[in-house]
């Protein structure tokens, strides 16, 4: 479970102070969480504090009880590999690598052996329907496509929780909905998804939206019930 505990950042900027995220608490339950907000309310510093590739001023991120800040930034970095995975706006695909290369790279990295990366690989191409165009470099992709690799990518390591920051932001809407309802079905699988968008309507198919304002939580509107809570009507 990922926690997030009077979260607070701020920068300085010259002679002034800059709260990005304000005193932010909130339990991430599994399944899809948006987070929606004008620009510079604090949703890519939000993020990066959950992901603990920085850390907050005041507060704390917990990870099944792990506060992230006391580790050291190789243990959080360990952390995120085993625990995290990450789809950006830029794709960020090796541009030398196949498809299949890209979404191989991560499993080489943790040094899964040969046979299953292949395996695995494939697997993940076919889930997101690319099994067809897993030997093309990412310039044969069109964006929605690369996109896609992305996600097969970000699941290499299986993780339990996955962050997409703006993932549709240079997409067309026909490719930016393939790749909610890919993020949608890993909600359902019981991944623990968190969606920073501008867009509402997007972020209006998840299944709770988070409201931030001048890096403060001010609302939480629960969009549809989570079927897995017994007792909440559908
Ligand atoms: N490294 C930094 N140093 C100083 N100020 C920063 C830094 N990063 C972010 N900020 C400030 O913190 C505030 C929140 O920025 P952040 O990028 O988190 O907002 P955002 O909601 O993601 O914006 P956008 O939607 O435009 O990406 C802004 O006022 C920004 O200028």
């Amino acid at each position: 479970m990922l926690e997030a505990i009077h979260l607070h950042k701020r920068y300085h900027q010259g002679d002034i102070d800059v709260v990005a995220v304000d005193h932010f608490s909130f339990r991430f339950p599994p399944g899809l969480t948006a987070v929606v907000g004008p620009s510079g309310s604090g949703k890519t510093t939000l993020l990066n504090l959950l992901a603990g590739f920085d850390v907050p001023t005041e507060g704390e991120v917990r990870l099944d009880g792990t506060v992230l800040s006391r580790l050291s930034e190789d243990a959080r970095s360990e952390v995120r590999l085993k625990h995290m995975g990450f789809v950006f706006q830029q794709w960020n695909l090796v541009p030398t690598l196949t498809a299949w290369e890209n979404v191989a790279f991560p499993m080489m990295l943790a040094g899964i052996g040969q046979r299953e990366r292949q395996a695995r690989a494939a697997a993940l191409l076919e889930s997101v329907g690319l099994e067809k165009r897993a030997h093309h470099l990412p310039n044969k992709l069109s964006g929605g496509e690369q996109q896609r690799v992305a996600i097969a990518r970000s699941l290499a390591l299986n993780p339990p929780i996955l962050f997409a920051d703006e993932p549709t932001g240079n997409l067309d809407s026909v490719a930016g909905a393939k790749v909610v309802e890919l993020l949608t079905a890993q909600a359902r699988e019981g991944r623990t998804v968190i969606l920073v968008t501008h867009d509402l309507e997007l972020a209006r198919k998840a299944e709770r939206v988070l409201y931030l304002r001048d890096g403060r939580l001010i609302q939480v509107e629960e969009t549809r019930p989570n079927p897995e809570i017994p007792g909440r009507a559908s």
